[in-house]
């Protein structure tokens, strides 16, 4: 039945319903379980859970690790819900804000023993839905049943593994010139991708020749830095410098990729903002929220420049990682090219920590 959504339209549903706070249901063989993000948890929802079952809290072994719970399935804890705590007690255990306030959360029951699947595609999907990675479980004996009887979304996680660790295909939808400070030969390309995800940008300057490596920048949204002129961050500065060697050339091909706070989103990376002004790096910010260094995936602008026909780049960047991916998914890096503005007094303490941290090159 073609007009039964797939696996992929489930999952971007899924996505959409956990950004809600509506539940979802989840199945890994004979389990089930209503999963619901925390961060969008109500009161009333929660009093409806409970009254199905025991609630499970999970978190990453990254927020659990701050908070001292025991993460037993290795990559993520389970901690059961007491009786007498709610949203409140919820919420300060996905949300780092308040932890210099008030450390002391615990005692924690820490669960451990049969299957974390469940749990583990609940804080796959949080995260990919740009939550703070914690779900709140509660295990049922049917899950279709369940799922059918309250029209909740349906997801088996063996059906969804390929869908959630592949990259999703990218189609462009529409191209057109634009003229631009940098150069009068601009044209913007638009990608879509299949699952229902963000869109991406691809800003072709000239006419690249498609047989020799092209000067490529693979550059990731910064709200702050590309609109707002941030201190913090030399994105801006990058962005407008790579741009404009491009246009110097006369070719090359700039991705602007939606990957916000290096793939966390713009509301989360305020949230590390608000972190690092109470001393915490950039790196330290995002594991004390749960998420690891870097959550993009370069894989997708690998797709990108293979959809626009290069195959080789002079890559302006000064992160190897990016290398890496580019020559793992197809596109040689002939060159690197550095890239390195927009140095400020408030930026030196980031750019340190990346370098020192994260392996970017000076
Ligand atoms: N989570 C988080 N993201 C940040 C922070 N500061 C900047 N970002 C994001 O970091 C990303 C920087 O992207 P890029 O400049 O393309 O990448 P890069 O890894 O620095 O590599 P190159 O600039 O190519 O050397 C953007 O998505 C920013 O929004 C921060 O403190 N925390
Ligand atoms: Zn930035």
């Amino acid at each position: 039945m073609t007009l039964a959504p797939s696996i992929i339209e489930r999952l971007a549903r899924a996505r959409g319903d956990l950004r809600m706070g509506v539940p979802v249901v989840l199945t890994a063989g004979a389990h089930a379980a209503l999963a619901v993000a925390v961060e969008a948890l109500t009161p009333a929802r929660l009093a409806d859970l409970r009254a199905l079952g025991a609630p499970e809290l999970a978190l990453t072994a990254r927020r659990a690790e701050t908070l001292k719970a025991r993460a037993y399935d290795g990559d993520l804890a389970r901690l059961a819900l007491p009786a007498d705590l709610g949203v409140d007690w919820l919420s300060a255990m996905a949300d780092p804000a308040d932890d210099l306030r008030v450390p002391m959360k615990g005692p924690f029951l820490c669960l451990r023993g049969g299957t974390a699947d469940l749990h583990r595609a609940a804080l796959t999907l949080a995260k990919s839905a740009h939550l703070l990675p914690a779900a709140l479980l509660v295990p049922v004996a049917d899950g279709p049943a369940t799922a059918a009887r309250l029209s909740l979304t349906l997801i088996d996680i063996a059906e969804a593994a390929p869908e959630l660790t592949r990259a999703s295909p990218l189609a462009e939808v529409v191209s057109a010139r634009l003229p631009m400070a940098a150069s009068e030969a601009g044209r913007v390309h638009i990608f879509r991708p299949e699952d229902g995800g963000e869109e991406h940008y691809a800003i072709e300057i000239g006419q690249p020749d498609r047989s020799q490596p092209v000067l490529a920048r693979l550059h990731s949204a910064c709200f702050t830095g590309d609109v707002l002129g941030s201190l913090k961050c030399d994105c801006g500065p990058q962005l407008r410098a790579a741009l404009a060697q491009m246009g110097a050339e006369g070719a090359g091909v700039l991705l602007y990729l939606n990957q916000e706070g290096r793939g966390i989103g713009l509301a989360n990376k305020m949230r590390a903002y608000s972190l690092q002004d109470q001393g915490f790096d950039t790196v330290e910010a995002n594991h004390r929220l749960g998420f690891e260094d870097d959550e993009r995936d370069f894989r997708l602008g690998a797709g990108v420049l293979r959809a626009l026909g290069f195959s080789a780049v002079r890559l302006l960047t000064n992160n190897p990682r990016k290398i890496a991916m580019m020559e793992s998914h197809g596109i040689h890096v002939a060159e690197r090219v550095p890239l390195q503005v927009g140095q400020t007094a408030q930026n030196a303490g980031y750019l340190a920590t990346k370098a020192a941290k994260s392996g970017h090159l000076l």
